[in-house]
C-alpha cells in the first residue's frame, strides 16, 4: 500500500495496474469507521471513465464480435459521454485472434466525434500500423512481473523496456502521445515488491514524460486499472480516490479479462463504477441508462448476461432515470 501510495505522487503519468490483490482495500477497510465527510474530502469532483470494453474486454471473451457490431459499440459509448474509449491494439492477431480486425475498427470509427482513442502498441511494428490505421494516441504496456511479461508479450521487462523506448521515441518525433501501463502483479507470481513495480514505473515515466514533453499534457494523470477478480474492485476506486487519483478504468458490463493471465476476471463493471460515483455526487458525464444499452446491447451479442450487479439490480426495479 505505501509502494503504491508514494508512486501516486511521484508518478502522475503512469498508470499502474493491479490484478486485484485488494491492498488497498484492506488498508482503506480501517478508515470506513470516519466520519463520511473526512473520507470524501480528496476525492476528486470530476472523474473521468475510460472505457476499456471494446478493447481489454472483447480480447478475452469467448465469442469473435464482428466489426460493425465492436464499431456500433464504440458509436454507443461515445454517445453515452465518456471521454476516452479504447477501440482495440495493435498486436499480433495469432496472439489475440479476438482483436485481428483492428485495422477495419479503426476504418469505422475515423470520423466518430466526441472521444478520444488510443490504441494499445506492443513493439515498433505496432507502432507503425497503428499510425498508418489513424491512431492519434498510443499505449505501451509493461509488466512488473517477469512472468506475466513473458507470458503477454514474449519478452522480459527489460526487453520490453527497450522495445517502448523505441516506441516512445518514434511517437515523440510525431508527436503523438504515448500513455503507459505498468502491470503491478500477477495471479501466477504473487505479490511483486514495491521497489519492482516503481523501478519499471520509473522507467516508463522516463520515457514518456521527461523525454516527451511536448505531450506531457495529455499523460500527467496517474490513472488505476482494476479486474474484480476478488470483488474488491469498487473498493480499489474508492481507495484511489481518496489518494486524489481520478481517472479510472473500468469495462461495460465487467467484460473480458486478460489472455495471458489465467484467473483473472473481467474488469470492474463501468455501470457499478458509474453507480458508485453518482451516489458520491461524483460527475462523470456518463448517462448511465443511454450506457446501459451498450451493455444490453453487447451482452446480447456475446450471448452471456451481464457482470454488472447495477445492470442486474436495475432491470428489476422500474425507478424513473432522473434517480438513477
Ligand atoms: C508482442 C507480440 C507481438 C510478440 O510476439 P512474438 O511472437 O514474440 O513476436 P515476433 O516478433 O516473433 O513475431 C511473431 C509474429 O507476430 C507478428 N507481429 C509482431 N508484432 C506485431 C504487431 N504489433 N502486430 C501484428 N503482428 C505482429 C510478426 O510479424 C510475426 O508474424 P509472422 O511472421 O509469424 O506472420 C505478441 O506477444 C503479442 O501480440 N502479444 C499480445 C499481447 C496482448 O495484447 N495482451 C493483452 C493486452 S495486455 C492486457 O490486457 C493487460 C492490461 C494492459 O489490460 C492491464 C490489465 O488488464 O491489468
Amino acid at each position: 500500500m505505501f509502494g503504491f501510495h508514494n508512486l501516486s505522487r511521484q508518478m502522475r503519468n503512469v498508470l499502474l495496474y493491479e490484478y486485484d490483490k485488494g491492498t488497498l482495500a484492506r488498508f482503506y477497510g480501517g478508515i470506513f469507521s470516519l466520519p463520511i465527510l473526512q473520507l470524501l474530502k480528496d476525492i476528486p469532483g470530476f472523474v473521468k471513465i475510460v472505457e476499456v470494453g471494446p478493447r481489454d474486454g472483447l480480447q478475452n471473451e469467448k465469442h469473435i464480435v464482428p466489426t460493425a457490431v465492436k464499431v456500433q459499440l464504440i458509436q454507443m459509448l461515445v454517445s453515452s459521454g465518456f471521454p476516452i474509449v479504447e477501440p482495440t491494439s495493435f498486436v499480433s492477431p495469432k496472439w489475440v485472434p479476438k482483436l485481428a480486425d483492428t485495422k477495419d475498427v479503426m476504418d469505422a470509427i475515423r470520423n466518430i466525434e466526441g472521444a478520444r482513442f488510443p490504441v494499445l502498441t506492443p513493439n515498433l511494428k505496432g507502432f507503425e500500423a497503428a499510425i498508418a490505421s489513424g491512431a492519434k494516441e498510443v499505449v505501451i504496456f509493461a509488466s512488473a512481473s517477469e512472468s506475466f511479461s513473458k507470458s503477454n508479450i514474449n519478452c522480459s521487462i527489460e526487453d520490453s523496456l527497450v522495445c517502448y523506448g523505441e516506441v516512445a521515441i518514434a511517437a515523440r518525433k510525431l508527436l503523438i502521445p504515448v500513455h503507459t501501463y505498468c502491470v503491478l502483479c500477477f495471479p501466477v507470481e504473487g505479490k511483486i515488491s514495491p521497489s519492482q513495480v516503481a523501478y519499471v514505473a520509473k522507467e516508463l515515466y522516463d520515457m514518456v514524460a521527461q523525454k516527451f514533453l511536448l505531450c506531457h499534457s495529455t499523460t500527467d494523470t496517474l490513472a488505476v486499472h482494476f479486474h474484480d477478480t476478488y470483488g474488491q474492485a469498487l473498493s480499489n476506486i474508492l481507495a484511489s480516490l481518496q489518494i486524489g487519483i481520478s481517472t479510472v478504468d473500468s469495462s461495460l458490463s465487467g467484460l473480458g479479462g486478460c489472455p495471458y493471465a489465467k484467473g483473472a476476471s473481467g474488469n470492474v463493471a463501468t455501470e457499478d463504477a458509474v453507480y458508485m460515483l453518482n451516489g458520491l455526487g461524483l460527475k462523470t458525464h456518463v448517462d448511465l441508462k443511454k450506457f446501459m444499452l451498450a451493455g444490453d446491447f453487447i451482452c446480447k451479442h456475446l450471448g452471456r448476461s451481464s457482470g454488472s450487479k447495477t445492470t442486474v439490480a436495475l432491470s428489476k426495479v422500474t425507478a424513473p432515470a432522473s434517480k438513477l
